[in-house]
């Protein structure tokens, strides 16, 4: 089912107002710049209570505004009720059915959304640290108590590295047994989600890019081949001289990197950035896959644009490997494109300028 409706106040460039999407897929059609990908942030503000764009509240009030506000009605196979967002005085409210909710956290699991979008590449190409990212949005979809896994293996890290900077170094042991034991957890967490994500996402990679060999996310944890806490132990105390020195925490989950291998090679340094792209759209597929196997649920999918950039086979397999979903949105740039996927249940909308004018 998906959103039946949503409401905008004041939210990027879009007007005020209600607009209905109670269908099982919509088209947002405009040239750039009109509103499109505003419009499915704002779904993402009620999936998630924030932006895949940024972390700044302020900065999705309308220009001039220091508020906004958003409510949308969600329908599932399990469950319906209604989301609302509002940021007023600084300060962001979260809301279902009228009840706030204390934790983003415990919206996670209430309107599972993957978005695809050009900026996805950084998964592939990126810098570790974006790579993590994905890796953590997946397990955390999954498994929303690895959250609280993450979060404690951070403060653990944010206390130890005080230390460090403060070099008070009387306690050191101490935290170096709780970031092992937190930090170990997340490292078998990461290893075991990768080793079925792979399956999944090599399959889909297989198919929809034709290509002949596997491509694999390898996992280099920092703590490579550390089974024990004794283990992570030995590699902390030989690292304490020169974390005195750089006053940070040197290795641990935090430091970890991910390596594409296509069969026995770096699929990085073979791969041009058509290519990049391609496998990173396919890693959206695979999460969502990976996501309605490991839960049974629908996710709500958000594609921004990225048609466009594939050619027509690898487009059409695309489509055809996007999983059954609660609902579907696709934003385009006015053309034909649209058309070939349009089917008898597609709302279409153009978007001119923030407004909505159906078709
Ligand atoms: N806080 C804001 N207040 C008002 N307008 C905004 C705000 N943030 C962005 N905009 C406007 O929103 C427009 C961008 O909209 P959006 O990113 O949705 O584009 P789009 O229709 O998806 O096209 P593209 O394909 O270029 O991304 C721009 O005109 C920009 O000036």
């Amino acid at each position: 089912m998906g959103f039946d409706w949503v409401r905008l106040f004041n939210f990027r460039n879009l007007g005020d107002g209600k607009i209905d999407i109670a269908a099982p897929q919509v088209f947002l059609i405009g040239e750039n710049g009109q509103g499109k990908s505003n419009f499915l942030e704002s779904l993402y503000y009620l999936s998630y209570g924030g932006s895949f764009r940024t972390r700044h509240d302020q900065e999705v009030c309308r220009h001039g505004e220091d508020q906004m506000a958003l409510d949308g009605f969600f329908t599932s196979r399990e469950d319906r009720f209604r989301m609302e967002v509002r940021y007023e005085e600084s300060r962001k409210t979260l809301h279902r059915d009228g009840k706030t909710i204390q934790d983003r956290k415990d919206m996670v699991s209430l309107i599972p959304t993957v978005v695809f979008r050009h900026g996805d590449m950084d998964f592939v190409s990126g810098s570790p640290e974006k790579q993590r990212w994905f890796v953590d949005q997946t397990l955390s979809m999954n498994y929303p108590l690895y959250i609280d896994d993450l979060r404690r293996y951070r403060k653990i890290l944010k206390n130890r590295n005080q230390l460090l900077k403060s070099h008070d170094y009387e306690m050191i042991s101490v935290y170096d047994y709780h970031l092992a034991e937190a930090g170990l957890s997340l490292q078998r967490r990461r290893e075991d989600v990768l080793r079925s994500f792979n399956h999944v996402f090599s399959q889909e990679f297989r198919y929809i890019a034709g290509l002949s060999e596997d491509l694999t996310i390898e996992y280099q944890a920092s703590w490579k081949g550390c089974k024990t806490i004794e283990d992570v132990l030995e590699i902390l105390a030989k690292n304490h001289a020169r974390e005195r020195v750089l006053r940070t925490t040197t290795s641990g989950p935090h430091r970890d990197k991910f390596f594409f291998r296509y069969g026995d090679r770096d699929f990085l340094s073979l791969a041009s950035t058509g290519q990049v792209r391609l496998v990173s759209l396919i890693l959206r597929v695979a999460q969502a896959r990976f996501f309605l196997k490991e839960t049974g649920r629908l996710p709500l999918l958000l594609l921004d644009d990225v048609l466009l950039e594939l050619d027509g086979l690898r487009r059409d397999r695309f489509i055809s490997r996007l999983p059954p979903a609660e609902q579907r949105l696709f934003t385009f740039l006015p053309g034909n494109i649209f058309r070939d996927y349009r089917t008898e249940e597609t709302m279409v909308y153009t978007i001119s300028d923030g407004r909505f004018q159906r078709e």
